[in-house]
């Protein structure tokens, strides 16, 4: 898969091209992108997605939080997963904020030689979104491009969507974000030092530092898998303050591997997150927090088992 950054002037292979922005790559998401891969199959073009970057949102509100649920890289990478050829990533930036739905079409959309272009329901194109699905229709009949429009995804009587999944996340509903997410939400960063104390305890933990566009999940502990040096382990995450030993209100996110012994700082890790364990606790002291672990370590594993997980514990 290639990915390249649309520079006006460029000349294009003919492609099939998904729109969005693909917060989550959700059951919907995928369904668009299913659609958009058996089109290129079909009209033997090149499957291509194009990506505004920065996301829009920092460009059009730089002051306020973005909390996306998958990243650049990440959303890169499970594009090549769901076949695609190519990703363009198109500079956003203000000026181009105030491009017009007819000349989006004209000065990207032919530039790149869409020959079919994929976009959900809800899609909106040019400023201020005033393009929708059917202005793309008509530009497709106008230039030439087919166009489809995927319907709602729904899961029981509610509409899929990068909202829904970030609300449940929020709430540390992981079940109801998984079925909303065909997959298991994610934590990506890097690990850091932390004070060292959990090697002291009994249970090194990874303290993992991520990219301030993400969101966090609800503060808690969870049962995590997450693949290192080519193998995958199952773990604990604490997300939270540490109340038992911290009195400030910084969010530290650390993992404890299950059989794993080594060296883990500066990793990048991507940690796939499979249950909610419990709440946030403050504990007396050492003794009681250590009894705690060695329970949500139970715990954890059982999860972990009961998810199929069971071949990656000893
Ligand atoms: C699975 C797990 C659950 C945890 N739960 C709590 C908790 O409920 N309350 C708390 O104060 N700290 C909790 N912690 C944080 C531990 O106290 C922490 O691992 C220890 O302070 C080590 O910190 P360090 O990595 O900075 O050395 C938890 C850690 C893990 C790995
Ligand atoms: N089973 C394990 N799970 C997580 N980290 C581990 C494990 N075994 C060793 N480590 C290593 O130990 C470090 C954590 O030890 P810890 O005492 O908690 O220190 P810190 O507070 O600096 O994270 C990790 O960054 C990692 O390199």
């Amino acid at each position: 898969m290639e990915v390249c950054t649309l520079i006006p002037g460029q000349k294009f292979e003919p492609t099939v091209l998904a729109l969005g922005n693909f917060d989550g790559i959700h059951l919907g998401h995928q369904e668009l992108l299913k659609d958009g891969l058996e089109k290129a199959r079909s009209l033997k073009t090149l499957f291509s997605v194009l990506l505004f970057d920065p996301h829009p949102l920092k460009v059009l509100h730089p002051d306020r939080k973005l909390e996306l649920i998958t990243g650049k890289d990440e959303k890169i990478m499970l594009f090549e997963k769901f076949g695609v050829d190519k990703v363009f990533l198109l500079p956003f930036s203000l000026e181009f904020a105030e491009t017009t739905p007819q000349e989006f079409v004209e000065n990207i959309l032919l530039k790149i030689g869409v020959v079919h272009v994929t976009v959900g329901f809800n899609y909106s194109f040019g400023c201020h979104g005033k393009g929708k699905p059917g202005d793309l229709e008509k530009f497709g009949e106008a230039y030439n491009f087919g166009v489809s429009v995927v319907q709602a995804q729904m899961l029981d009587d509610r509409v899929i969507s990068s909202t829904e999944i970030r609300r449940a996340l929020l709430n540390g509903d992981i079940d109801l974000a998984k079925s909303m997410m065909g997959r298991a939400p994610t934590i990506i960063g890097t690990v850091v030092h932390g004070d060292g104390r959990g090697r002291d305890i009994g249970f090194p933990t990874a303290n993992i530092e991520t990219h301030e566009d993400l969101l966090i999940p609800k503060n808690g502990v969870y049962a995590v898998t997450a693949e290192i040096d080519g193998r995958i382990y199952g773990g604990m995450m604490n997300i939270g303050i540490v109340p038992t030993f911290k009195t400030g209100q910084e969010k530290i996110i650390e993992i404890h591997f299950f059989d794993f012994h080594g060296d883990l700082y500066r990793k990048d890790l991507f940690i796939d997150i499979q249950a909610r364990l419990r709440a946030e606790k403050k504990f007396s002291g050492v003794r009681e927090i250590t009894e705690q672990l060695g329970k949500d370590m139970e715990a954890a594993k059982q999860k972990l088992q009961k998810q199929n997980f069971t071949k990656f514990m000893e």
